[in-house]
């Protein structure tokens, strides 16, 4: 069966998904459409030209409504408002939400009101979601029936999440603290700004390659949704000017005492077992720009270990908060494209 999708917002998540998709690690999904405000040739050119990650590897071209990528086409629409977008003539089964500007549930929910998809998935800590779905630790909690629009949380709680649920599985987990210094984010100013800047904080206004700029607004407790039995947790998020590749921090009390050693294998032994995939383990000295590409949530970085005898343990992962993130967003389209109710069906499209 193959899924098609939407994709709302060919930005840095729109692109990497489009990217990973010409790659074919997902044979299941199939792109339809697209939509952003910008133009075909300029989401084409986007496509082609990337100062992260090199340029496209195949040919990228507009031609009249539609992006071809490789010998596939593409409907590309340019609509403000998730309302006026008619994904159902393309046949689009999910849409991932990727602008950024439609991040409550009752926003993106259009999507399927509107537009006639059937399912919605949200590149972002939603607002009001039908349910949070974090790989590796509670998709399989997903529910055809009730949850039309979805969210894989952050990057960052991606990546804490996969940690913490090796240790909690393994060794018990509580008192969480984490950190997340995550890389430069495209809302970011060059300059100072004092308008327009994301959230309600000054300091997100300021040169983003400049400083180490706290983000307070990053829900960072959205790993007790996946796992609730840690409890209580605290967090913090920082952006740092690096281009690409972020890391994640997790401190807790575990349950027993154990060593360095004994966490390190049980991460080795989840990354080659139960979270393939989801989880990468490696021993050689790694640096942010290192996990670029990496598909994984995480990449388990065992030189950071710490244990004390009294059980406390603190852990290191890095992640490609772009690719990493975008993979777990197809997993999820996946997910909930392969199992859409039974006798459900596009309702018709409407423009508000
Ligand atoms: N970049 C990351 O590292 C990262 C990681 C995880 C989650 N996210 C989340 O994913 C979302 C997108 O992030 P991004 O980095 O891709 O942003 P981006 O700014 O690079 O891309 C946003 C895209 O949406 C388009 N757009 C803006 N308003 C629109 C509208 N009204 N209708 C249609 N298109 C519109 C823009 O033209 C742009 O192409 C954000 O919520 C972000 O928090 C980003």
């Amino acid at each position: 069966m193959t899924v098609a999708i939407g994709i709302n917002g060919l930005g840095r998540i729109g692109r990497s998904l489009t990217r990973i998709v010409a790659a074919m690690p997902h044979p299941g999904v199939e792109i339809a459409a697209v939509n952003d405000i910008a133009p075909t040739e300029k989401l084409a050119y986007g496509l082609r030209r990337d100062s992260v990650r090199g340029s496209f590897p195949g040919t990228v071209t507009a031609r009249g409504d539609y992006l071809v990528v490789n010998d596939h086409a593409i409907r590309a629409f340019h609509h403000e408002r998730p309302e006026r977008i008619p994904w159902a003539e393309h046949g689009v089964d999910v849409v991932i939400e990727a602008t950024g500007r439609f991040r409550a549930g009752s926003t993106a929910r259009k999507h399927i009101t509107h537009g006639g998809a059937r399912k919605v998935v949200i590149s972002a800590s939603a607002d009001d979601p039908d349910a949070f779905l974090i790989y590796g630790a509670n998709h399989a909690s997903y529910d055809p029936v009730v949850h039309d629009v979805v969210s894989p949380a952050s990057c960052g709680v991606n990546a804490l999440t996969v940690m913490a649920k090796v240790l909690l599985d393994r060794f018990g987990l509580r008192s969480v603290n984490t950190s997340v210094i995550l890389a430069a984010q495209g809302w970011q100013r060059v300059q100072d700004a004092a308008v327009d800047t994301s959230r309600d904080d000054p300091r997100l206004g300021r040169a983003g390659g400049e400083s180490i700029i706290p983000h307070n607004y990053v829900v960072g407790d959205l790993v007790r949704v996946a796992l609730p039995e840690i409890g209580e947790m605290r967090y913090s998020y920082y952006c740092v000017p690096t281009p690409i590749g972020s890391l994640a921090e997790l401190s807790g009390q575990t349950g027993r005492p154990v060593t360095a050693e004994e966490v390190n294998r049980a991460m080795a032994e989840a990354a080659a077992g139960p979270l393939r995939g989801i989880l990468a383990y490696d021993p050689d000295p790694t640096v942010s720009i290192d996990v670029k590409n990496n598909a994984a949530s995480c990449l388990f970085d065992p030189s950071g270990t710490q244990a004390t005898a009294d059980g406390g343990v603190k852990v290191r992962g890095w992640f490609d908060n772009e690719w990493g993130f975008s993979n777990r967003l197809l997993d999820l389209a996946c997910l909930v494209g392969e199992r859409l109710p039974v006798g459900s069906s596009r309702v018709s499209w409407s423009v508000a």
